[in-house]
C-alpha cells in the first residue's frame, strides 16, 4: 500500500475486522514515505476458558493466549482479551506507538458517507443503527467500547461496509414499496461487504490499469456471502440489500425469499419477530438445507443428498444473482471470486463457471486448482480471477487518512 500519511514512521494501527463467524485482527506500521505495511495478523475467538487472541508476524513478538472474562455489573467482559491486545501492540509497534485502532463496522446508514472517527458522537450514531443490523453491528461496538474504556485517549475509527455502495443508482437502491412509506423508513438498498469491495477494485486498478471500464461481477463468498456489480472501481448494484439477509444463500442465512414466506410464518404458523429472526439469521441457509454444517469444507466432503443439495443451492443462487448483477451492467468482461470460500474452494469456482458457461464463463482446471490469480483459459470473453481480500488494509488505510 502506498498511501500518504503523517503518521510517523514506526508507528501502529490496530485492525479488527469483525465479522459475523470471526472477529479478524491485524496491526500495521506506518513506513517511510508513507506507505504502510503489515506486522502482524490474527484472530480473537471464544473458546472454553475465554478468548483467544493470536497474533504472528516476522518481526513482532507472537501472542497466543487464552484469557478470561472479567465478571462485572454488566455481566461477562471482553475487556481483559483486549487489554492484552494493546499492551502487545504497544509492544510489536516499532517506535513502541500505537496510533489508533480501526475497526470495521458493517452498517453505516444513510449518513456515513466515508469513513470516520470515532468519538463520542459518532460512536452513538454507530449504535443507533444497530436495529439495521442487529446481528452484525453489535460485534464492532464490543471492542470500540472495550478499547475506549481501556485507552480513552487512543484513536479509533470507523470503515463502513455501507460505504462503498452509495454510487449505486437511486433507482437499483429502490424498493418497489409506496414511496411515501420507503422514503420516510429509510427502507433502500444499502449493500455490504464494502471494506472488502473496496480492496477489491484497489487491486485490480492495480494489476490491470486499462481495464477500469470493464463490466466486473465480485463475488464475495465468505460466511456472509453478496455480489458487487462494478465499474470504474465503483458499485453499480450488489445483492445484499436493507439488510445482510438478502442475495445469495449463506453460511447461516437465507438469501432471497419470498416475503409471503415471511408472512406465512407470522400468521399461519404464530411464529415472534425474534423466532423469525433467529431463523433466518442463524439457522437457514448451508446450514439449514443440509441439516449438517454451515461449514462449505464439510459438506463438501459430505455424500448426503441433503448436503449436496445445500451446496447446488448455494452455487446457483451465485449463477443466478451474477446474471442479474450482469444485467446491471448491461454485461460481464471479468468475474473475481474472494472471501474465505471464493478463495479456498475451487470446487465451488469450477461449479459457479459451468453455471455460467452460457454467459461466458470458463475455469480452467489447472489454474483453478493450484489457487492462481487467473483462472479462465487465454482468450475467454469473460476473464475469471482469483484474488485474496485484505479488508484489514482498507482499515488501515482509512485509519492511517483520518489520523493524518
Ligand atoms: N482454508 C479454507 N479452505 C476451505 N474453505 C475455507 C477455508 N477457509 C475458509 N473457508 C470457508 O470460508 C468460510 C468463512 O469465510 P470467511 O471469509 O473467513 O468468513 P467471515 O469473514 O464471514 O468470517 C468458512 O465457513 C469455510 O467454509
Ligand atoms: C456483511 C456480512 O454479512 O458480513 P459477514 O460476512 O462478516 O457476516
Ligand atoms: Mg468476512
Amino acid at each position: 500500500m502506498s498511501e500518504p500519511t503523517d503518521l510517523r514512521p514506526g508507528d501502529a494501527v490496530l485492525c479488527l475486522n469483525a465479522g459475523s463467524s470471526s472477529l479478524k485482527l491485524a496491526l500495521f506500521a506506518a513506513a517511510e514515505g508513507g506507505s504502510l505495511v503489515a506486522l502482524a495478523r490474527g484472530r480473537m475467538k471464544p473458546v472454553e476458558g475465554g478468548l483467544h487472541v493470536a497474533m504472528a508476524g516476522e518481526n513482532v513478538p507472537p501472542l497466543d493466549e487464552t484469557v478470561a472474562r472479567s465478571v462485572g455489573d454488566g455481566g461477562q467482559s471482553d475487556e481483559p482479551a483486549h487489554a492484552r491486545l494493546l499492551d502487545w501492540a504497544v509492544t510489536a509497534a516499532p517506535t513502541g506507538r500505537l496510533a489508533g485502532a480501526g475497526h470495521r463496522v458493517v452498517h453505516g446508514g444513510p449518513d456515513f458517507a466515508g469513513p470516520a472517527i470515532l468519538g463520542a458522537p459518532t460512536i452513538a450514531a454507530v449504535e443507533a443503527l444497530t436495529p439495521l443490523a442487529p446481528l452484525h453491528q453489535p460485534l464492532a461496538l464490543v471492542p470500540i467500547h472495550a478499547i475506549a474504556r481501556l485507552r480513552p485517549e487512543l484513536a479509533q475509527t470507523a470503515s463502513f461496509d455501507t460505504v462503498f455502495h452509495r454510487t449505486i443508482a437511486p433507482v437499483l437502491r429502490r424498493y418497489a414499496l409506496p414511496r411515501d412509506l420507503a422514503n420516510r423508513e429509510g427502507l433502500t438498498k444499502f449493500g455490504f461487504h464494502g471494506v472488502s469491495y473496496d480492496f477489491i477494485a484497489g487491486e485490480l486498478a492495480r494489476r490491470d490499469p486499462g481495464g477500469e471500464g470493464k463490466r466486473t461481477v465480485v463475488a464475495h463468498l465468505g460466511s456472509g456471502a453478496s455480489l458487487c456489480a462494478m465499474r470504474d472501481g465503483k458499485s453499480v448494484d450488489t445483492t445484499m440489500g436493507f439488510s445482510v439477509l438478502d442475495g445469495l444463500v449463506m453460511a447461516t442465512r437465507c438469501g432471497s425469499l419470498d416475503p409471503g414466506v415471511v408472512l406465512h410464518l407470522f400468521k399461519r404458523i404464530g411464529m415472534t419477530a425474534d423466532a423469525v429472526e433467529d431463523l433466518l439469521y442463524h439457522r437457514s441457509g448451508l446450514l439449514g438445507v443440509s441439516g449438517i454444517s454451515r461449514d462449505m469444507r464439510e459438506l463438501l466432503a459430505d455424500e448426503s443428498a441433503a448436503a449436496r443439495e445445500a451446496v447446488e443451492l448455494f452455487v446457483h443462487s451465485i449463477a443466478r444473482e451474477t446474471a442479474a448483477m450482469a444485467a446491471s451492467l448491461g454485461g460481464i468482461d471479468r468475474f473475481v471470486f474472494t472471501g474465505g470460500i471464493g478463495e479456498n474452494q475451487p470446487e465451488v469456482r469450477m461449479r459457479v463457471a459451468e453455471r455460467l458457461a452460457w454467459l461466458g464463463l470458463a475455469v480452467e482446471a489447472a489454474p483453478n486448482r493450484a489457487g492462481a490469480t487467473r483462472i479462465s483459459p487465454d482468450g475467454a470473453p469473460v476473464e475469471v480471477l482469483r484474488i485474496a481480500t485484505d479488508e484489514e488494509s482498507i482499515i488501515a488505510r482509512d485509519a492511517a487518512r483520518l489520523l493524518a
